[in-house]
């Protein structure tokens, strides 16, 4: 794991999308797509916006989530939302969005049918992660009902996930499918989530520390 420290945020989001966009310029020029997969929550938002003004051949870029909160696109914590809203607009407009959410009442109803289509896309060619103080990363929570699974090296692609720290049930990328990007990066912002991210190296498992599951090959952007 490299940790990058930067002086303030603003710089820190458009150094990460500038990185973000040469590693998938450089997915494009050897393969036909390449993949990006990105966090949701309250910290990816000025990354999203400045990658989407970058020039790039969107339209061979496939874009799917980290994990997705199962809600519907109206509700404010849809991470869907989101994505549509601060990534997939201006020249990001043109990449193919991969869905999360299938609209069923769970997320089991349409597991496959998701699957599917991640599959499609897969390896991920970049991973933008996130995680939160509890030191999940993706819907990798500590105390999931199916972290065990989500964290095997056998995992499938997508997991459905319920938490006692979740608001609502889950889907994930799990961390074969993570560990498995090209590139991976992981954005955190904020004394509490630095140490977060200590305590999760010290740890002695992934299982109280998910996002110590993905660490290897990581580069962590820190900003206060
Ligand atoms: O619930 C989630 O939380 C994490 C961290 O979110 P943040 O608001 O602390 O940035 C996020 O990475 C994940 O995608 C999201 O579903």
């Amino acid at each position: 794991m490299k940790l990058v420290e930067y002086a303030d945020r603003d710089m820190m989001m458009l150094d990460l999308a500038d990185k973000i966009a040469s590693e998938l310029a450089m997915a494009l020029d050897r393969e036909d797509r390449a993949a990006l997969a990105v966090p949701g929550g309250t910290t990816p938002g000025p990354v999203f916006d400045a990658l989407s003004a970058v020039d790039l051949d969107w339209a061979r870029v496939d874009v799917m989530l980290t994990d997705e909160r199962w809600v519907p696109e109206d509700n404010p914590r849809s991470n869907t939302a989101l994505l549509k809203k601060r990534l997939l607009t201006d020249k990001a407009a043109a990449a193919r969005l991969i869905p999360l959410y299938g609209g069923t009442s769970a997320p089991e109803d349409c597991l496959d049918t998701l699957s599917e289509g991640i599959r499609g896309a897969l390896p991920l060619s970049v991973v933008l992660l996130g995680m939160g103080e509890d030191m999940h990363t993706a819907s990798l929570f500590p105390g999931a009902d199916r972290l065990s699974d989500g964290l095997s090296p056998k995992a499938p692609a997508l997991l459905p996930m319920r938490a006692p720290g979740a608001d609502e049930p889950r889907v994930t990328l799990t961390a074969p499918v993570l560990n498995g990007a090209m590139s991976k990066h992981l954005l955190i912002m904020g004394e509490g989530k630095r140490a977060a991210l200590a305590s999760a190296i010290d740890a002695a498992d992934a299982f109280d520390a998910p996002v110590k599951a993905v660490l290897t090959d990581m580069t962590v952007h820190w900003a206060a």
